[in-house]
């Protein structure tokens, strides 16, 4: 990262408005088997990252983060609500972004897509439009509100994603893992787009250089958090236990 988008990161994490995570017992059963198991967590966050390896349970819980599943035990809470019990302050709390774009984007063009998250908050189709467009310009985008999505490159469909939940204005924006796979300049591009939220975030990633600017940081590992609290302390114990597994094999081991 170069020192400008260093200091860029840092502005945005001081400036972000903090969010209150709240889980409480959170264990999440699928299948017969835990894929969440006990989690606890009360913190106050702006950019909070959560790393693990494959598996560990990271898309879960951002998903019950988002209040889109239900744990099986306990509640999870974001500035207090349960935003499964209450979608209408999730639709208004929380953003999600995925790694693959086209498992978020519903409509044929882009002022549709990103109109469609305003009705949801309660908007008429008229004023919606008007603040899709607004959106657009924002982002010096005008000219691709009657754009095909099924046109644009993957890059440019996470954009579109990003706009249509910056334009619904959440307090939080959840990442899951949404660059993997993406090529390095759209990366950097991307990431700067994303500096122009000014919530707090939650970035899930297995790239420590998403996770960067991130002063919090939750280490998940077969479901249980292995560490959390400072990002570049739990970063660094776990970059080393990945360096440590790195050098092994446990890849053959059939029972992980
Ligand atoms: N609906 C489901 N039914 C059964 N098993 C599930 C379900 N959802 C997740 N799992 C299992 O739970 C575990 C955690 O999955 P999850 O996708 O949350 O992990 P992850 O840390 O995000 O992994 P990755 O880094 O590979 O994306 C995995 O073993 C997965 O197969």
């Amino acid at each position: 990262m170069t020192m400008q988008a260093k200091h860029t990161t840092a502005a945005m994490t001081e400036n972000a408005r903090p969010m209150r995570v709240t889980l409480e017992g959170v264990t999440l059963r699928r299948e017969g088997r835990e894929v969440l198991t006990g989690l606890n967590l009360d913190l106050g966050i702006r950019r909070m990252g959560v790393v693990g390896r494959n598996g560990s349970g990271k898309s879960t819980l951002a998903r019950v983060l988002a209040g889109l599943i239900r744990p099986t035990d306990g509640r999870a809470r974001l500035n207090g609500a349960d935003m499964y019990a209450d979608r209408r302050a999730a639709l208004r709390t929380v953003g999600i972004l995925f790694q693959n774009p086209d498992h978020q984007i519903i409509f044929p063009t882009v002022l549709e897509e990103i109109a469609f998250g305003l009705t949801q908050l309660g908007r008429s189709s008229r004023d919606a439009e008007r603040d899709a467009r607004a959106t657009l310009t924002s982002f010096h985008k005008s000219d691709w509100a009657e754009v095909a999505i099924s046109t644009l490159s993957q890059g440019q469909k996470h954009l579109v994603c990003l706009m249509s939940i910056m334009a619904m204005a959440p307090r939080v924006l959840i990442l899951d893992e949404p660059f993997a796979g993406l090529d390095m300049p759209t990366r950097a591009q991307l990431r700067r787009y994303l500096q122009l939220f000014p919530g707090a975030v939650i970035h899930i990633s297995h790239d420590p250089q998403d996770l960067d600017g991130c002063e919090t940081v939750i280490w998940l590992e077969k479901g249980r958090i292995v560490q959390q609290g400072n990002g570049p302390e739990v970063m660094a114990s776990y970059l080393a236990e990945m360096t440590r597994l790195g050098e092994s094999d446990d890849i053959s081991d059939l029972t992980r």
